[in-house]
């Protein structure tokens, strides 16, 4: 035998059998991606779909933008045979009720809907809709008994009374009658949180969570937010309660069905429970919105000639305004154009999204309710149906906001004028602290503003933050302005204090003397030393000036990148304090790090 021949033919063969198994592997990638791409594509689809349904059905789960993650979980069974449950019937909704069993069977053809509903009256007029219809509390457990009648389900939804007792004991009460492999949602967990949700110690939030910490297994979490994360829990040690022990031996994932909006959901909190919250989550939740607000630039609404300019100017957020920079017999010429504007142009419905504002006048005046009735209205609707969502400014601001009355009528009045509009979820709005007594009301306007958003309005509102109106402010409490501002020190301090605890945006006041660029500068840099946002400007001269002082300098960004490099090195060998260039560094100068490079990665997104 050829010695060379023999060992040229085994390597020859081995070569080929390596090919073989490469294509073969490839083979399989390409059948695994292809699955992969097919799963998303049928997830989007489906969440398309039901955002469409909800819509359509004027259910609240539009508005807290379930879709999402029904689409994602109930998406790929949809047109299975499937049994859901679903606690609540929405009676008490200013949506009417019903909205969400109409959007489950177009959503979900081929299932059965049965319906646990405690407003009797309400309930027997959905009789027909129903498969099962069970009339009682869902706290009662005599009545989830009755509900064995018809389980097992394969979809359970929560959508009753969202209090602690109700969402535990149903959690409790029903999970026995959900089939194996099957799903239990419970909607709205951050009522928990709420005054009025507080009727029992134990919270259907925190069974969830005490359940995450027994399994103490990061993959029972479905992750809904970046950045929140739960904390290290390895080092929590307790018993399962008895009625937890079935929960415990049969869950087999959890996901927090909190709404998507999960700044609502913090904001709402407010201080009250957060000791709950922090032991959870990670300190850093990122709650200022998505985009920044350095320079607002004021445009009076009337003034064909400036209107003309807005899309040339790279200021973050343009205010059309129909307020003080428009004179009373203007007001209407106002509101007309900037409707116009919304109508017509394309170029402000694709960059809708905080940078076009309206300012309106205050609150409670009929000026105001003009304003609203006018610009918040959809004069095109008619035409195509599906471009109307663009329609609406995204943000609003109020002025002269003194109490949290206001704050009521603002609401009600947004409300009622644009309920046919369902494209308006979470509008965006800031207030004006702009007197002695709305600095002084200042937290009770923000938590009257956060718990009606949250509770009444379900997250349609969404205060965003708030702007000294500093010269009304010097005209109220008779101080005169001076150039360093000192007579501004407490307001603007408190007023950043204020909006800072609630993870609010503070715009700082106007610097009206346009020309005197030096002197912006130097009132640009105060205010962002102070903690300020961003700032009014009133003239396009002024916005690079601003932006420039309201974006953190190279030098600052190279801190706080070494700093946060520096912190994750001596976190992990175990020191809580360390000097870092000269200076001592621990969790509030990390904190102070972090927000300077959120500020930059916003500024590079627009
Ligand atoms: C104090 C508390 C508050 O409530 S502040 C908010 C209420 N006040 C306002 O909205 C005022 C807004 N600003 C203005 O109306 C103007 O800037 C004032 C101050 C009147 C000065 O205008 P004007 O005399 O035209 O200035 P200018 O000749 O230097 O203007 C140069 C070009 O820029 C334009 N411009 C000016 N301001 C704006 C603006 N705010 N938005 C858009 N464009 C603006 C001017 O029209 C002028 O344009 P052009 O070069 O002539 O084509
Ligand atoms: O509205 C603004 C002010 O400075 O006053």
């Amino acid at each position: 035998m050829n010695k060379p021949k023999i060992f040229f033919g085994f390597n020859l063969f081995i070569f080929l059998v390596c090919l073989f198994t490469l294509y073969k592997n490839y083979e399989k990638s390409l059948y695994l991606l292809n699955i992969e791409l097919n799963r998303q594509e049928q997830t989007n689809k489906s969440v398309e779909e039901l955002k469409k349904i909800f819509k359509k059905h004027g259910t609240d789960k539009y508005f807290h933008k379930y879709y999402n993650f029904y689409g994602k979980f109930i998406g790929p069974i949809r047109n299975e045979e499937l049994e859901v449950l679903e606690i609540g019937l929405g009676c008490g909704m200013i949506y009417g009720p019903g909205k969400s069993l109409l959007s489950w069977k177009e959503f979900l053809p081929n299932s059965k809907i049965s319906i646990l509903e405690y407003d009797r009256n309400c309930a027997l007029k959905f009789k027909n809709q129903t498969k099962n219809l069970f009339i009682g509390s869902q706290s009662d457990f005599n009545v989830l008994k009755e509900l064995e009648i018809g389980s097992p389900f394969d979809i359970i939804i929560d959508d009753g009374g969202h209090s602690r007792l109700q969402q535990t004991r149903s959690l409790i009460g029903l999970f026995p009658y959900l089939k194996k492999g099957g799903i239990y949602i419970i909607e709205d967990l951050y009522y928990s949180f709420t005054q009025e949700a507080n009727d029992s110690n134990r919270s259907a939030f925190d069974v969830l969570t005490k359940l995450l910490i027994l399994f103490n297994n990061p993959s029972f979490y479905y992750d809904p937010v970046p950045n929140f994360k739960l904390n290290k829990i390895d080092t929590f040690n307790f018993d399962i309660e008895p009625d937890l022990k079935y929960l415990y031996e049969n869950v087999e994932f959890i996901m927090f069905s909190i709404r998507s909006n999960l700044k609502t959901l913090i904001k709402s909190i407010g201080k009250q429970k957060y000791l709950t919250f922090s032991s959870l989550s990670n300190p850093e939740i990122n709650l200022t919105a998505s985009y920044p607000s350095r320079a607002c630039l004021y445009v009076p609404g009337n003034d064909s000639k400036k209107l003309s300019k807005i899309f040339a100017t790279n200021a973050d957020c343009v205010v059309l305004d129909c307020e003080d920079g428009v004179a009373l017999n203007k007001k209407s010429e106002a509101r007309e154009k900037i409707r116009n504007l919304f109508d017509t142009d394309q170029r402000i419905q694709n960059n809708i999204d905080g940078k076009f504002t309206v300012r309106i006048n205050p609150a409670e005046t009929s000026l105001a309710f003009e304003d609203i009735k006018t610009i918040f209205t959809i004069k095109h609707e008619i035409k195509d149906k599906n471009t109307t969502s663009n329609l609406l400014p995204k943000c609003i601001f109020i002025p002269k906001t003194n109490n949290a009355r206001q704050i009521g009528w603002l609401f009600e009045t947004l409300h009622e004028q644009t309920k046919q509009f369902k494209d308006l979820d979470n509008l965006n709005m800031f207030f004006y602290m702009e007197s002695a007594i709305s600095l002084i009301n200042l937290n009770d306007i923000i938590k009257t503003a956060l718990s009606l958003s949250a509770e009444k309005y379900h997250g349609r509102f969404n205060l965003e933050g708030f702007v000294f109106g500093s010269d009304d402010f010097c005209a109220d409490i008779g101080a005169s302005r001076t150039k360093d501002s000192v007579e501004l020190t407490y307001a603007r301090q408190k007023l950043v204090t204020y909006c800072k605890a609630y993870k609010l945006k503070a715009i700082d006041m106007v610097y009206i003397d346009f020309k005197d660029l030096e002197g912006l500068k130097m009132q640009c840099e105060q205010g962002a030393r102070m903690g300020f946002t961003g700032k009014q400007v009133i003239h396009p001269g002024q916005v690079d000036v601003c932006q420039n002082a309201f974006t953190p300098s190279q030098e600052k960004i190279e801190w706080a990148t070494g700093l946060v490099e520096a912190f994750e090195y001596h976190q992990k060998s175990g020191a809580g304090a360390f000097t870092y260039k000269g200076q001592m560094i621990d969790m509030p100068s990390l904190l102070q790090a972090k927000n300077i490079l959120k500020i930059i990665e916003k500024v590079k997104k627009i």
